[in-house]
């Protein structure tokens, strides 16, 4: 509750830079005359007008929610000869506030190891009275910067209160990837909607809108039956094997022409991340080749350079007995029929385990 008091005190000094001896004097008449704009949020006037404060909505709630629920608690304890003054602001002991700069600190102490990249020193709380409200941000940007800190401190404060951010951002996060329909959100895509919605801080960013975007390729591929099976059962139609030896072993070719975003065929086999990869690739023995694909179709696909047909998708599918990540190979443009199928391996000349391998295939 203490915390949660600086924190109020903060949105004042730092994010409105009320001065602290307005601050210390803030009356309970002033904010029972703070004006309301619906929607908007509400401007609270200090010291009979010489100072004033425009709130948010969400703020005004914040410094409500410590004036209903935590400033009563500290009053019903206050002893006998305490005298509250009126202030908005109590200590524990139900005295008004005598030091908000001793209370930052302890704040900024709290919430510093949150705030990477802040410096070891408080924000700066101005004494002047700017008379302004509104958070200046074109003063505060980059790494480190005031709003990061903020933003920081909000998305990692431990108070059930706080949870709603994130949550919030949750769900404009799902709300934008939705709005975006088919197409794949953009960056002025997600600018326009959080314009449209007048979004102006806890603003989803386009990688969280991107990973939560579901392209309508995927979206029916995960429930598709006829995947779902050719994958249990490693049936998959259109393709076979075909050897051509010397040159580059056996490969697999199209037998029937398939579309642009078509299933060819899965990996099937044990997915492991990338880290797991490089590992196993390092802790293998010189000259023994090995494929992180196994015994499928999907294994025997020849490597394409730059020129490839077909590519390698990570989709969640829906089985019977839960989701289940799959790599599934797509046809990337329109195949014909007997077109060998091949795709990016994405291993180059100097790829890690290449220095030094006589892999001249690759110059093909
Ligand atoms: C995943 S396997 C592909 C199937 C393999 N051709 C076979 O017979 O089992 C990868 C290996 O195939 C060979 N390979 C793949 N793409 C090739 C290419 N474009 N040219 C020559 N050899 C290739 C290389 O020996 C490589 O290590």
């Amino acid at each position: 509750m203490t915390l949660y008091r600086y924190f109020c005190m903060a949105t004042l000094t730092i994010t409105h830079r009320v001065p602290e001896e307005t601050v210390v004097d803030f009356k309970v008449t002033e904010w029972n005359d703070r004006q309301v704009s619906a929607g908007v949020g509400a401007t609270i006037y200090f010291r009979d007008g010489a100072d004033r404060a425009v709130f948010s909505v969400d703020e005004e709630r914040w410094l409500g929610a410590y004036f209903t629920a935590i400033r009563p608690l500290y009053l019903t304890r206050k002893g006998e000869a305490a005298d509250d003054q009126g202030c908005f602001f109590l200590g524990t002991t139900g005295l008004p506030v005598a030091n908000p700069r001793s209370d930052l600190c302890r704040l900024w102490r709290h919430c510093r190891k949150i705030c990477e990249g802040a410096g070891p020193n408080p924000p700066p709380v101005t004494a002047e009275a700017t008379g302004t409200s509104s958070r200046d941000k074109s003063s505060v940007s980059g790494k480190g910067s005031r709003d990061d800190q903020w933003d920081a401190f909000f998305s990692e404060f431990p108070t059930p209160y706080f949870n709603w951010r994130r949550i919030q951002l949750e769900k404009r996060v799902l709300h934008v990837s939705a709005s975006a329909g088919r197409q794949r959100p953009t960056e002025a895509k997600v600018a326009a909607i959080v314009a449209k919605e007048e979004w102006k801080t806890n603003v989803p960013s386009l990688p969280d809108v991107l990973q939560a975007w579901v392209s309508p390729l995927k979206a029916a591929i995960e429930d598709d039956k006829g995947v779902l099976k050719s994958v249990v059962e490693q049936r998959w139609k259109g393709i076979d094997f075909k050897d051509f030896r010397e040159h580059k072993g056996r490969g697999v070719i199209a037998t029937m022409p398939f579309s642009k975003g078509e299933v060819i065929c899965d990996c099937h086999g044990k997915l492991i991340s990338e880290s797991e990869g490089k590992k196993m690739m390092d802790e293998m023995q010189e000259g023994v080749m090995c494929y992180l694909f196994f015994d499928t179709f999907g294994r025997r696909m020849n490597d394409s350079g730059k020129a490839s047909n077909v590519k390698p998708v990570l989709i969640q599918l829906n089985f019977a007995d839960g989701p289940q990540d799959t790599v599934l190979f797509l046809a990337q443009r329109n195949i014909a029929g007997n077109e060998e199928l091949r795709w990016d391996y994405g291993v180059r000349r100097m790829s890690f385990r290449d220095e030094g391998m006589d892999l001249a295939w690759l110059d093909d």
